[in-house]
């Protein structure tokens, strides 16, 4: 089998939502492959909380079964976090169900998930050795039906400003051109992770970095989170660039002409950015805030949506490698 759903995306392309049923209910959810917990807003958290957002009661599913003593709590790279209770129902992605998935519902959330009233929650879309369900971490969805899915796969086609999609057990050849560059990813960390060891700043030929973090695919970032010393270098070549404390990383004028940015996918292949992609946000004031930013020596490299809305990619859970295309 394989189904698809549509991406949307919220403002500045900050993240992108798909549609999910659980138990017979809609929710609004957000892919996550830098994560591996499918959790939901639930009817259990404080009205004050789950004000604007759509929640999950389970009183109101014929299939949902408790998870008696259960517990999971999650904290994000950007401070974010929650943290409730679990139970188990049908979740329908586009067609494709698993009828006994790991559902996780929120009884707190940390603020940033009280304001974006249009997310529902997380599917994450990682590997289940960092799912954070106590007393027994439990399988993402992807896990649990790329078994019944016609090729062990998912892709994520998301597109700058405008709706995108992703695809569960196929690989269609309609959403991209040219050839799928692979590279083997090493889950070992539970993130769809792989060595990107040169990068270009303006076109030319690669610079090779010995020293260079490896990367991870994730849907769930909104930026590029990059080694500091290659960021450094990227807006030297940006005239009116400043590190700015209170906005938290880099702006320039938003008349600024920003050069491409290219990472290694692996061994084999550049991925390119034209610096027209590169600006996250406009801040309002004619200057912008930018879309490749430092990962504060995390000793990781992400790359987020500000890298993926450019490109088709495809998660392959079955040889355990990830694939760009141009589009
Ligand atoms: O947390 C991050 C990005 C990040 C920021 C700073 C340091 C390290 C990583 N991404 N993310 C991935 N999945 C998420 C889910 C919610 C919020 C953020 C999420």
């Amino acid at each position: 089998e394989s189904g698809k759903v549509t991406a949307s995306p919220e403002k500045n392309d900050s993240e992108y939502l798909s549609p999910v049923t659980i138990g017979g209910q809609a929710l609004t959810l957000d892919f996550d492959t830098g994560s591996a917990d499918l959790w939901v807003f639930s009817s259990s958290l404080p009205a004050a909380d789950s004000s604007g957002h759509t929640t999950f009661d389970p009183s109101k599913s014929s299939t949902w079964q408790a998870y008696q003593g259960a517990t999971w709590q999650i904290s994000y790279g950007d401070g974010s976090a929650a943290d409730g209770t679990v139970g188990f129902d049908a979740v329908t992605i586009g067609g494709v169900t698993v009828s006994k998935q790991a559902v996780e519902l929120a009884t707190g959330v940390s603020g940033s998930f009280v304001q974006d009233t249009q997310n529902d929650g997380l599917v994450g879309l990682g590997f289940s050795t960092i799912n954070t369900v106590q007393p027994q971490p439990q399988k993402t969805f992807f896990e649990n039906v790329m078994p019944s899915l016609a090729l062990p796969v998912f892709t994520a086609n998301l597109d700058k400003d405008a709706s995108g999609t992703y695809t569960f057990g196929a690989i269609d050849s309609t959403q991209y051109t040219g050839d799928i560059h692979y590279t083997p990813v090493d889950s070992s960390n539970g993130f769809w992770e792989f060595p990107s060891s040169s990068y270009t700043i303006a076109g030319g030929s690669p610079t090779p970095c010995t020293t260079c973090s490896p990367a991870i695919a994730d849907t769930g970032t909104s930026l590029m989170l990059i080694d500091d010393d290659i960021v450094t270098a990227y807006y030297a070549q940006v005239s009116g660039s400043s590190l700015d404390q209170s906005q938290g990383g880099y702006i320039y004028p938003c008349s600024a002409t920003l050069p491409s940015f290219g990472v290694a996918i692996g061994a084999d292949y550049t991925a390119t950015i034209p610096g027209s992609a590169l600006t996250f946000a406009e801040l309002g004031d004619g200057t912008c805030f930018g879309g490749v930013q430092s990962n504060q020596g995390q000793g990781i490299q992400i790359y987020g949506d500000v890298l993926l809305r450019n490109f088709f990619a495809v998660f392959d859970g079955g040889a355990k490698r990830f694939g760009v295309a141009t589009k």
